[in-house]
C-alpha cells in the first residue's frame, strides 16, 4: 500500500532563517504519526508544507498521492487541518461554525457527536468570542474532523487544555483512529506522544533525528539506571562514587541520586547494607521519552532554540 504522506528532502527558509533543513518522512495509512521537537525545530513549517499552506524551497511531498499545491482543491476535501485559535468571526455561534464547515464537504461527520465527544455540547449556541481558550481549542479540533477526513493533521492538539479535557480529547482521537483515519500529531507533550502515537519523528533544528515507536525510543535510552533514595544516616558519597558501576552521584536536599549502569542498583544497595545504611524511599527510574530525546539531540524538549 502506498504511504498516505510522503515527504522527501523538504527544505524551507524564511529570508535567512532555515526553518526546515532536510526533512524526510513517511506516514502509513491508519497510523497516528507524531512529530516531536523543541520550539522552533521546524514542526509547524513541515506540516504547513504538507497541508499546502506553504511552498517548499526544495523537496517533494505527496499526500494521498497528490501534490499539496497542485492538488489543493482535491486535497482540501480529504484532509482535516486544525487551525490555530482566533480564525473565526467573533459573533459566529459554535453550531453555526460547524454547520458552515460541514457544508464544504461531501460526506461530513455528525458534528453534534463531535461536540459531545469534546465536551462542548452545551456550548452549541455560544458565540465564538465568548468561548474560553480551551473551548476554542476544542472547537478547532471539531472543525478539523467535521469533514470526515481520511487524514487529519493536528498541530498542538491539546495545548491549553486542562488535564481532564486533554484525556477526553485523547479518547476522541483514539476513536477517530479506530475508524481508519490517518493522523499526524505535532506535539510537545511526552505523555500525549506516548499514549497516542504509533511512531514518532524526533525533529531538531530542521532535521529528523530519528523515527521510531515510543517504546523503541525509550528502549534506546535505557542505557543504565537512575536510583533515588534518602539515606537513613549521613552518607559519605565516596562510598558510591568509588563503585565501578556508578557514573554520577548528586544530592537534592536529603535525596541522593545515583546514575549508573544496569548493575548499579545491586552495587549501591550492597555497599549501603555493608555500612549499616538503609536506603529509604528507594526508587529506580525508567528511562522516558524525554531521556531518549535528550540522548539523541543533546537538548531538552523545552530548550530555547536560539
Ligand atoms: N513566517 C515566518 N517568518 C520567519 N521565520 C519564521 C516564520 N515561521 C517560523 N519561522 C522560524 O522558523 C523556525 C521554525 O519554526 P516552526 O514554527 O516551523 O517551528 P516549530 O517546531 O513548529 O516550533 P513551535 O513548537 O515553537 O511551534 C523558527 O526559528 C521560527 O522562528
Amino acid at each position: 500500500m502506498p504511504p498516505v504522506i510522503e515527504v522527501r528532502n523538504l527544505h524551507k527558509r524564511y529570508d535567512d532563517k532555515v526553518a526546515v533543513d532536510d526533512v524526510s518522512l513517511t506516514v502509513q495509512e491508519g497510523e497516528i504519526f507524531g512529530i516531536l521537537g523543541p520550539n522552533g525545530a521546524g514542526k509547524t513549517t513541515t506540516v504547513e508544507c504538507v497541508e499546502g499552506l506553504r511552498t517548499p524551497d526544495r523537496g517533494e511531498i505527496r499526500v494521498l498521492g497528490l501534490d499539496p499545491l497542485r492538488g489543493r482543491a482535491e486535497l482540501t476535501r480529504r484532509l482535516g487541518v486544525q487551525l490555530q485559535a482566533g480564525h473565526l468571526p467573533e459573533r459566529l455561534q459554535v453550531a453555526e461554525a460547524l454547520e458552515l464547515y460541514s457544508s464544504f464537504y461531501p460526506e461530513p461527520a455528525d458534528w453534534r457527536a463531535l461536540l459531545d465527544g469534546l465536551g462542548l455540547a452545551e456550548k452549541a449556541k455560544t458565540r465564538y468570542a465568548k468561548l474560553s481558550g480551551g473551548q476554542k481549542q476544542r472547537l478547532s479540533i471539531a472543525l478539523a474532523l467535521v469533514g470526515n477526513p481520511r487524514v487529519a493533521i493536528l498541530d498542538e492538539l491539546t495545548t491549553g487544555l486542562d488535564p481532564q479535557a486533554r484525556r477526553d480529547t485523547w479518547d476522541l482521537i483514539e476513536g477517530v483512529r479506530s475508524r481508519g483515519v490517518t493522523i499526524v500529531l505535532v506535539t510537545h507533550f511526552m505523555e500525549e506522544a506516548e499514549r497516542l502515537c504509533d511512531r514518532l519523528a524526533l525533529i531538531d533544528a530542521g532535521r529528523v533525528v530519528t523515527v521510531d515507536t515510543p517504546a523503541g525510543l525509550t528502549e534506546r535510552a535505557r542505557a543504565g539506571q537512575r536510583i533515588r533514595f534518602r539515606p537513613s544516616r549521613p552518607l559519605d558519597e565516596r562510598l558510591l562514587t568509588s563503585l565501578p558501576d556508578v557514573s554520577a552521584v548528586t544530592r537534592r536536599g536529603e535525596l541522593v541520586i545515583v546514575d549508573g549502569n544496569d548493575d548499579a542498583l545491586n552495587a549501591v544497595t550492597t555497599v549501603l547494607a555493608r555500612n549499616g545504611i538503609v536506603a529509604e524511599q528507594l526508587r529506580v527510574e525508567q528511562a522516558s521519552l524525554e531521556d531518549a530525546f535528550v540522548q539523541l539531540t543533546g537538548k531538552r524538549l523545552d530548550a530555547d532554540p536560539r
